[in-house]
């Protein structure tokens, strides 16, 4: 589905991701782990082609991503940001149907029935009550819920994820995680995911990129990523790990100091 050859990005003199190589399959949902400045944003920048690459290739379906058109790639791939919607004056309907704009024609009309599928998507996503509601009076949990409506009416084949979880509250990172993975099951949808939390991503990604100073160190299962001597090598502090008596999955305990000085 998504193939990264060779990837790297500099900034006048300064490099910012060197050669960076991984391929994702449908359906999968990957991680891309790493600390502040590691170079996580801009990847995924040059993958929703927001931002140029300095060399490499990057192709969707066996695509180069320069051979789509704008249109064609919103129809292809959606990005999901930490504060995806500002707080404006437009209602919680109207925000999910601009989701639909890459199938509408430049007078916004649209061939299909986009009446059915903005409704299904309120009541997937508990908006149905909500929908009349001016967006300046939603909560942050709530705006992130619409701004998944929004790229769920997009019907992309591939999801970028951008810290989505960030200002959430613990229920609110779940209730999206959740909401993401249900999707990603009924439509074969492939996710790729950068997340700060490594527990949140041990628990629903099937493989994880640690990128650290713009390279990729590892790349692999969560078991084979969440170890204590790779996080140390990355992050500078030694965390413990231990398995998750449900999910029997690698998550991590932080312990205080250890990250100066050792
Ligand atoms: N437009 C730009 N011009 C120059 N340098 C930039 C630009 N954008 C990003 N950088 C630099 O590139 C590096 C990687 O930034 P990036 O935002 O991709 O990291 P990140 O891993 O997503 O960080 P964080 O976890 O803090 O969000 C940083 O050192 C940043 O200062």
């Amino acid at each position: 589905m998504l193939q990264v050859e060779h990837l790297s990005k500099s900034y006048d003199e300064a490099n910012i991701l060197a050669d960076i190589g991984f391929s994702v399959r449908r359906g999968e949902f990957f991680g891309i782990l790493g600390p502040n400045g590691s170079g996580k944003s801009t990847l995924l920048k040059m993958i929703s082609g927001v931002e140029k690459m300095s060399s490499g290739q990057i192709r969707i379906d066996g695509k180069d991503l320069g051979d789509y058109s704008r249109k064609e790639l919103s129809r292809s791939l959606a990005v999901l940001q930490q504060e995806s919607l500002p707080s404006v004056n437009f209602t919680v309907k109207e925000v999910v149907e601009m989701g639909r704009y890459p199938y509408q024609n430049w007078l916004g009309e649209e061939k299909g029935d986009h009446e059915a599928i903005i409704n299904s998507i309120l009541n997937k996503l508990k908006l149905v009550e909500l929908q009349d509601r001016s967006l300046q009076y939603l909560s942050g949990g709530e705006r992130q819920r619409v701004a998944l409506g929004k790229v769920m009416a997009q019907q992309p084949k591939l999801l970028l994820l951008d810290e989505p979880t960030t200002y959430l509250d613990i229920g609110y990172q779940i209730q999206i995680m959740d909401l993401v993975k249900a999707w990603q099951n009924e439509e074969r949808l492939t996710v790729v995911a950068v997340l700060h939390d490594l527990n949140l991503a041990s628990i629903y990604c099937d493989r994880l990129l640690m990128i650290h100073k713009g390279e990729a160190v590892c790349l692999g299962t969560p078991e084979e990523i969440m170890r204590s001597e790779l996080i140390k090598q990355v992050y500078g502090t030694t965390p413990i790990v231990v398995e998750h008596p449900i999910h029997k999955l690698p998550q991590i305990m932080l312990q205080q100091g250890g990250t100066f000085g050792e």
